[in-house]
């Protein structure tokens, strides 16, 4: 594909000892929830210095916000700026608003740059299909925040062994990064990236039914159910339980926990089937809606 440097092409095309010397520069554009908790925990981890920041974004009063945070950072005039001066581009935008990104930087990136997708819907094929860059998708979680959780890579046919490396070491500093199937995407991010959201919805019901049932405080109880989420999690991490292994160890055979395990098999039936299947519809008509801005001719959908 015929590429067209426009942002100050001889500054950045750099010889090659050149570009083994200089600092990685990571481009954001779209700095609103997640874009924004990217560069948060990015720099607050240490993983990037506030120099190796550049980022973009369409109203200029969250950049403006983020500058006042993160003073050092490298407000671009332009998208495309942010994406010639990438050498990883972050993408994170919806994923409605994506062919117009792309049309608007295409030309600005160059072969030897990598584009990464934080959204679940756009495909590899759709951005290889119109950027001439390496093309990773990496799913996030606001879990980063906190330097916790996974973040799910997909790695694009282009990318090489030292891509690779380079992506999972920089995502390694805000979470744990997890290579996985593309078409297994939305099932992952399901427990990754809405997995904090399905949780919370859980346990604010839970609170809500033991404030009305037993007048506990609400802030007491929210302290409960949080400490023991995250012990929960550590036992199914660091403590090597498997889910099965926990229920038998904490439901003593006739006592109060399987009598209310019991409860809850029955209660639970189909819940989590009818999650997955709510889920993945709205993802495939998502992947369809981009199928037909992308245009589906030449572009082979991979399984
Ligand atoms: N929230 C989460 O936990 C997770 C979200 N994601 C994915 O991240 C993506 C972004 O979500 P989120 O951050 O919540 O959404 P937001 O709406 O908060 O952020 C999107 C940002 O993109 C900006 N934007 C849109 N179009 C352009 C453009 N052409 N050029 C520059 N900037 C643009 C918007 O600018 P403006 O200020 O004008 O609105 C906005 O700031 C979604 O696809 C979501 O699926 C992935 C994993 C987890
Ligand atoms: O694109 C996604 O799947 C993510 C997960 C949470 C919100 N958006």
């Amino acid at each position: 594909m015929p590429v067209t440097h426009t942002y100050n092409e001889e500054h950045y095309c750099k010889s090659k000892r050149e570009r083994r010397n200089h600092r990685m520069k990571v481009g954001f554009i779209g700095t609103g929830s997640m874009g924004g908790l990217l560069i948060d925990a990015f720099l607050s981890s240490g993983g990037l210095l506030a120099g190796d920041v550049i980022a973009s974004n369409r109203s200029p009063q969250k950049l403006a916000r983020l500058a006042q945070l993160h003073p050092g950072i490298t407000l671009a005039e332009s998208n495309g700026e942010t994406a010639s001066r990438s050498d990883i581009l972050f993408l994170c935008v919806k994923p409605m608003e994506f062919k117009t990104l792309t049309d608007e930087i295409a030309h600005c990136l160059r072969s030897e740059q990598i584009v990464v997708s934080i959204t679940s819907p756009v495909q590899i094929y759709h951005l290889e299909s119109v950027l001439p860059s390496k093309i990773a998708k990496i799913i996030p979680s606001i879990t980063h925040s906190v330097y916790s959780g996974t973040s799910l890579c997909v790695l694009g046919s282009r990318l090489e062994a030292d891509d690779r490396t380079q992506l999972l070491k920089l995502m390694s500093h805000i979470g744990t990064p997890v290579e996985i199937y593309e078409h297994h995407t939305r099932i992952s991010s399901d427990f990754s990236s809405c997995g904090p959201a399905f949780l919370s919805y859980f346990i604010e019901r839970w609170i809500e039914a033991a404030v009305e049932a037993t007048g506990i405080d609400h802030t007491l109880a929210g302290k409960l159910a949080g400490e023991m989420l995250l012990g929960t999690g550590k036992l199914l991490t660091e403590g090597e339980f498997t889910p099965q292994q926990l229920q038998d160890r904490v439901a003593v055979p006739g006592g109060i926990t399987a009598e209310a395990l019991n409860h809850l098999r029955c209660s639970l039936d189909g819940v989590f089937e009818r999650l997955i299947a709510t889920t993945h519809k709205k993802y495939d008509e998502d992947v369809a809606k981009l199928d037909s801005l992308f245009g589906r001719d030449g572009i082979t959908r991979r399984k």
